[in-house]
């Protein structure tokens, strides 16, 4: 059974937490501090921003006062939509760096596929990565073609794939494209922010399995091999949310949540977005 500090290996080595606390939304300041100080007291080592979030600043404090060594915390930050393009990336990425106060970051993700402009972000990703300032890239909201666009150009093929992924948008195509590629794939909105879990199917095996709803969803994600970064601001959901190391949902009951895939998403459809 996996353990709360317990990673996947990325391609290239590198060990990602399979859980992380996820801060949209989250301001920054005192909230995101206390969020994310709250998470590694609980236990979680992964922290997932964005520079389109606003809150690197706090992340960065919150880490570097947590008592922990930098190198126990895994923190991904995204470059965002206006900053795409080549020149525009590393100067975005340097901005990032600073706001965390980090020498180094530990994933940087292209955060949409901007049409005309991932090609040249993700050669300056790859830049980053040879000169050693991330230790690992990847991209974000990518579909299958966007991916193959990216591996037919690039020298270093993306590690991660940051999607929208819960139970009623399941991505099985995507899923199983990303394994082929050794891509591992990161389930943004695991909650679906609170929509489905509601549902009769995931509160009767809530009821079943002595566990919430909540719990239910993300022990899902788990074990379908899936990085998952639920985001709360409360000390009790966020303990709630990590405590999906000690169940196992049955075969039955996997297919049970397969089966509530509708396609459907909270979040912009990544080919039709415009922002
Ligand atoms: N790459 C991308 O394009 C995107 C990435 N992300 C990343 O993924 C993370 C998670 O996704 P997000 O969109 O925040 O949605 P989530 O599915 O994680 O849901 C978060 C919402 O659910 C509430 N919540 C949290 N835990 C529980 C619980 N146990 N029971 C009931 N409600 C709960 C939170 O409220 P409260 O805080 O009040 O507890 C919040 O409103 C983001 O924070 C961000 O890091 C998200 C969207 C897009
Ligand atoms: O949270 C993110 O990382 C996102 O990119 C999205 O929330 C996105 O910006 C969005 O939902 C816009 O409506």
């Amino acid at each position: 059974m996996k353990q709360i500090t317990d990673c996947t290996v990325l391609r290239n080595g590198v060990q990602m937490p399979w859980l992380g606390l996820g801060v949209y939304k989250t301001q920054d300041g005192e909230e995101v501090i206390r969020a994310v100080t709250t998470a590694i007291s609980l236990g979680y080592r992964s922290v997932d921003t964005a520079a389109m979030y606003g809150n690197e600043e706090g992340v960065g404090q919150a880490v570097r006062e947590s008592g922990l060594t930098r190198e126990d915390i895994f923190v991904t930050t995204k470059v965002w939509n206006s900053d795409q393009g080549y020149e525009t990336t590393l100067q975005a990425f340097e901005a990032s760096r600073r706001r965390l106060g980090f020498d180094y970051i530990d994933l940087y993700l292209v955060h949409w596929p901007v049409r005309g402009k991932y090609i040249e972000t993700w050669k300056a990703l790859e830049k980053l990565y040879k000169e050693g300032y991330v230790r690992a890239i990847g991209v974000s909201n990518f579909q299958i073609h966007h991916l193959q666009d990216i591996i037919k150009e690039c020298e270093v093929k993306p590690m991660v794939n940051q999607v929208e992924y819960h139970p009623f948008l399941t991505q099985k195509e995507l899923h199983q494209y990303c394994e082929s590629q050794q891509i591992q794939l990161e389930a943004w909105s695991p909650l679906m922010r609170g929509e489905l879990l509601n549902h009769p199917t995931v509160t009767d095996m809530a009821g079943k399995y002595g566990k919430t709803p909540a719990q239910i969803v993300l022990r899902w994600d788990l074990q379908h091999e899936v990085v998952t970064i639920p985001k709360s601001v409360r000390e009790e959901r966020i303990r709630e949310n990590s405590g999906i190391f000690d169940f196992e949902l049955t075969p039955e009951d996997m297919l049970r949540l397969d089966g509530l895939n509708q396609n459907r998403r909270i979040g912009p459809d990544p080919d039709n977005f415009n922002f």
